[in-house]
């Protein structure tokens, strides 16, 4: 689960409950405590009604032919959200607009996501018209008609209508939780191999869980409908439930030559799920966000944004390396350090640097040797950057010769050109540990 997912402690049931007296007559008790029994649909409708009353002051009408999101999953998804939109912060857009593809009669996605997020407000998609009216009404219900606005549509129309019904819509984000299966048989097979979900019920409908050629072939839509709309919305989002899918969409995605895309996956109990980004903007983002460990999925990875280089300190004195890091970054000529933040007792550090033009490969240096004309450090500001990076020391613990375990980190924010950053993170690895040995 994410690392800020409350939920990754079982809530107490029983606590919940007295917070939320519809709960009470779902809490089953058992010698090591209390629970619900997560196969029965009742039960499983109070549990997300009274999770999103306490700890999201949502209040939600679960139709009862229709989803019942599970709050922890859907949670996943929208902090996975908030990390990809923070790393583009410094950017200063205060306001963020979203895309739920297929919110259903829920709008969980909206709904959890403007709650914690005040400067968000979302478009929400679906085809399914009683779906939207329960949608509208749960906005409604909650005070957010102003940020959330629903948007009627049809399967055959391109999965991002919006951008084809506004030419000037932009968007910072699009997300999506699919519809899973490709026929009835699909559903069924799938319940008897209990590949989804096997502790729980499904309570979908046939329009929120069934599309042709299933999760794969709709994502897969979308992938090629991005391309057209490319830079109008910066991130573009999938939730997915079958690793077969994200082998698939992967694939999609690299086919059209996309190199700035990411994976996560959610772990929940028994559940994977996993999730998708790509992007046509030259903003980056880092390798915690984008890459996941799973030994299976290795060969399906991005590039690394994210680089660590482990250096040599004879002496861990922190204090001593950041400054060393910062006069490296002032030296490198046509750059500027636009942000430092420094703690008090040097523990953390970290820099980040604009980069107009590139003056540190051999080829630049030589060329700057023979006379050729170099950035020009003032006009720095006023370009647009090549390269924007983020700089700080991790300092670890002891290593087992007595030295410390010390990597400089260098992660890569904005840029078109992999090799120019990955040149730069060198050059100033290389400046810091002559610095460090003299
Ligand atoms: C798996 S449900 C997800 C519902 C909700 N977002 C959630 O996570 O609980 C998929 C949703 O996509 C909708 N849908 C199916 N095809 C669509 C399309 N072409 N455009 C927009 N929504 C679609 C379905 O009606 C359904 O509400």
């Amino acid at each position: 689960m994410h690392p800020r997912n409350p939920y990754r402690i079982p809530p107490d049931f029983s606590q919940l409950a007295k917070v939320y007296p519809a709960l009470e007559p779902c809490i089953i008790s058992y010698s090591g405590g209390f629970s619900i029994d997560f196969k029965n649909e009742t039960s499983q409708r109070r549990l997300t009604e009274a999770l999103l009353h306490r700890d999201f002051g949502i209040r939600l009408n679960l139709p009862l032919n229709r989803l019942c999101p599970p709050v922890p999953n859907r949670l996943n998804y929208v902090l996975w959200l908030q990390d990809i939109i923070h790393t583009t912060e410094f950017l200063g857009n205060m306001s963020v607009l979203g895309l739920d593809i297929g919110t259903g009669a829920s709008a969980i996605y909206p709904l959890l996501s403007c709650k914690l997020n005040p400067d968000w407000s979302f478009l929400a998609t679906d085809v399914d018209k009683f779906s939207l009216s329960c949608a509208q009404s749960n906005i409604e219900r909650n005070g957010l008609a102003d940020r959330i606005q629903v948007f009627e549509t049809t399967p055959e129309a391109p999965i991002f209508a919006p951008f084809h019904q506004d030419p000037n819509l932009k968007a910072d984000f699009t997300m999506c939780n699919p519809p899973f299966y490709s026929s009835r048989d699909d559903v069924s097979a799938s319940a008897d191999s209990k590949e989804f979900e096997p502790n729980a019920v499904c309570t979908g409908a046939d329009v929120e869980m069934i599309t042709e050629g299933g999760e794969s072939s709709f994502v897969r839509r979308m992938v090629d409908e991005s391309v057209e709309i490319g830079q109008r919305c910066r991130w573009y989002t999938s939730m997915l439930g079958k690793m077969s899918s994200l082998t698939e969409v992967i694939g999609a995605i690299r086919g059209h030559g996309i190199q700035n895309y990411g994976i996560t996956e959610f772990i929940q109990g028994f559940t994977r799920r996993w999730a998708v980004v790509w992007s046509f903007s030259d903003l980056r983002i880092s390798d915690t966000v984008a890459r996941i460990a799973n030994p299976q999925l290795q060969n399906l990875m991005p590039p690394r944004n994210t680089l660590r280089q482990a250096i040599r300190v004879p002496t861990p004195d922190k204090q001593r390396l950041v400054n060393i890091l910062s006069e490296a970054l002032a030296a490198v000529e046509g750059a500027r350090v636009v942000n430092a933040e420094i703690s008090d007792d040097s523990s953390s550090s970290r820099f980040i640097i604009y980069a107009s033009k590139n003056t540190w490969s051999r080829a630049a240096r030589r060329k700057n040797k023979q006379g050729g004309p170099l950035a020009d450090p003032t006009a720095v500001e006023a370009s647009v950057p090549n390269l924007i990076a983020s700089l700080q020391w991790i300092f670890g613990d002891k290593g087992a010769a007595g030295g410390s375990e010390t990597f400089l980190e260098c992660q890569w924010i904005q840029g078109k050109d992999r090799n120019l950053f990955e040149g730069f993170a060198s050059h100033i690895s290389r400046k810091v540990s002559e610095a460090i040995s003299h």
